[in-house]
């Protein structure tokens, strides 16, 4: 049984939810490079503080990030906390 998730702050906040594929997914857009890759770079330290890794992309000054538990083939609470943490970071 999926555990309940509250994916509603999450949605209002631009992340897109795949229900087949349990993801989350969403994109953003720097000013430059640099700021993209130190988001990155933000976003990384976390993941790796909390075990819990995006799968992501990014091409110049846009970074596209999609979340899922990889080890429960679908959606976790890591997922959500992950993306909380990254809608803080990208705020600056
Ligand atoms: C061995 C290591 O703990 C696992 O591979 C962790 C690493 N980071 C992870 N990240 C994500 N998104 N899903 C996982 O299942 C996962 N598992």
């Amino acid at each position: 049984m999926a555990e309940a998730l509250d994916l509603a702050p999450l949605l209002a906040a631009g992340w897109s939810h795949d229900p087949s594929g349990g993801r989350l997914s969403k994109t953003f857009r720097f000013e430059t490079f640099v700021a993209a890759f130190g988001f990155m770079t933000r976003v990384a330290l976390w993941a790796e503080k909390w075990n819990h890794h995006p799968d992501w992309r990014n091409s110049y000054a846009t970074v596209e990030i999609s979340l899922t538990s990889h080890d429960a083939g679908g959606l976790t609470e890591r997922d959500v906390k992950l993306a909380r943490k990254i809608d803080e970071l990208a705020a600056g």
